[in-house]
């Protein structure tokens, strides 16, 4: 402000959807389809900058790039990386300093495994979707999955929707909203 006054930095909020084991990806993509997620990812994040690395803004459907309705930064090293429609930075410092620039209350990364790694122990929230596939269709680990970072102790789970038991996907996948909270 005028007085020169320090706007507060955005709160860092990291929002993920992991499978049994804390599978998070496979092959460049997320190896389910939860149309449920796709709204609760839309209504977490929706008018937040939003950071994510190369890899999750490559494995983005194209109507879905930019994420429509914020500012998309990308991290990457990769210097005259061309990504419509986002803003691209070199590191997650930098992309946290962009987003910043700005007086929103929240930033979310929204992955993938390396972002989640760099900022987690910086971050203020986490908004974890939790699947679990049906019996019928068990989920089969592969060797070169990718997987959600360890939660650090200071994080507290602070809220389990629903509390008891779980809602049930169109596609037989069932799942669960968590959040966690720095204590
Ligand atoms: C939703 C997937 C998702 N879930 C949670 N809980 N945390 C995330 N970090 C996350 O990954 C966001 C980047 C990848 O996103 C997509 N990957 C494949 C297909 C579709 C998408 N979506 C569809 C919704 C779209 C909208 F803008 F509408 F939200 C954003 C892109």
């Amino acid at each position: 402000g005028a007085d020169g006054a320090r706007r507060p930095s955005p709160r860092i909020g990291l929002i993920w959807a992991e499978a049994e084991g804390g599978v998070i990806g496979r092959d460049g993509g997320m190896p389910w389809h939860v149309p449920e997620d796709l709204a609760h990812f839309k209504q977490v994040t929706i008018g937040a900058p939003v950071i994510m690395g190369r890899k999750t803004w490559e494995s983005l459907p194209h109507r879905f790039r930019p994420l429509p309705g914020r500012r998309n930064i990308v991290v990457t090293r990769r210097s005259d990386w061309p990504a419509e429609g986002a803003e691209v930075t070199g590191s997650i410092e930098a992309a946290l300093e962009l987003a910043a620039e700005r007086h929103d209350e929240w930033v979310w990364v929204t992955g993938g495994a390396e972002m989640y790694q760099a900022v987690i122990d910086r971050a203020h929230r986490l908004e974890v979707t939790e699947l679990r596939h049906a019996d019928g269709d068990p989920f089969v680990p592969a060797d070169d999955d990718v997987h959600a970072p360890m939660i650090p102790a200071a994080f507290r789970l602070t809220s389990a929707d629903p509390i008891e038991g779980e809602y049930v996907s169109r596609s037989g996948i069932r799942y669960r909203w968590l959040r966690y909270d720095r204590a």
